[in-house]
């Protein structure tokens, strides 16, 4: 991305394929929704034995099935954004193996909205701030007389967890 351009097109939000891939293992890993809820419509006999009741709820537990070893390989409960560009999948694809925009007649409506709205402020924020996994390991790894005026402190600076961030120098939008 040009850091100089303030403009981010939707040809360049396409070009970012480890954007794209991040993004897709973070919803795999952890999307926000978590099941799907349905009403059967008539009785049935599942392979163990097992009768949903017609009228019976059924919740499918999406993030299980995003996390299947038969899906997803020996390191599906690993965070491997990779593997979205192996299989050659986009965020915004849809399937049944990756129900992170669930499936059928009732997928989500707003799928490629949301791809590019996430894309778009995931990128913003990446060409203003300089991200670091916590405020003590920067301390220890950079010199000390930094100056923290100007930092975006995303978490509690004394705790070794969390994410803080720091403006990058150039303006941009
Ligand atoms: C990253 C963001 C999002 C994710 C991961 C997501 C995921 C999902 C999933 C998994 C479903 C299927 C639920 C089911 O089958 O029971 C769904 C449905 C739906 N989503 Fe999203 N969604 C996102 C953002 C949005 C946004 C921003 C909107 C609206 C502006 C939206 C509107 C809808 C609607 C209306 C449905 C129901 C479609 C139907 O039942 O016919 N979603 N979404």
């Amino acid at each position: 991305m040009n850091n100089g351009s303030t403009h981010i097109s939707f040809e360049m939000l396409d070009e970012m394929v480890l954007l794209d891939a991040f993004i897709k293992e973070c919803l795999r890993m952890s999307g926000g929704t978590a099941f799907m809820l349905r009403i059967s419509t008539q009785d049935v006999v599942m392979s163990n034995g097992v009768t949903i009741p017609k009228n019976g709820y059924v919740c499918f537990n999406i993030q299980s099935h995003n996390r299947n070893p038969k899906l997803f390989g020996p390191n599906a409960n690993s965070f491997d954004y990779k593997r979205h560009i192996r299989l050659g999948m986009k965020l915004s694809d849809a399937s049944l193996a990756n129900l992170i925009w669930g499936a059928g007649g009732r997928i989500c409506l707003a799928r490629l909205y949301s791809v590019a709205i996430v894309k778009l402020v995931m990128a913003i924020l990446i060409r203003n701030f300089e991200f670091f996994p916590n405020y003590r390991s920067q301390r220890n790894s950079k010199s000390d007389d930094f100056d923290t005026s100007h930092y975006a402190i995303l978490s509690d600076r004394n705790k070794t967890s969390g994410l803080y961030a720091i403006q990058r120098p150039w303006k941009c939008s």
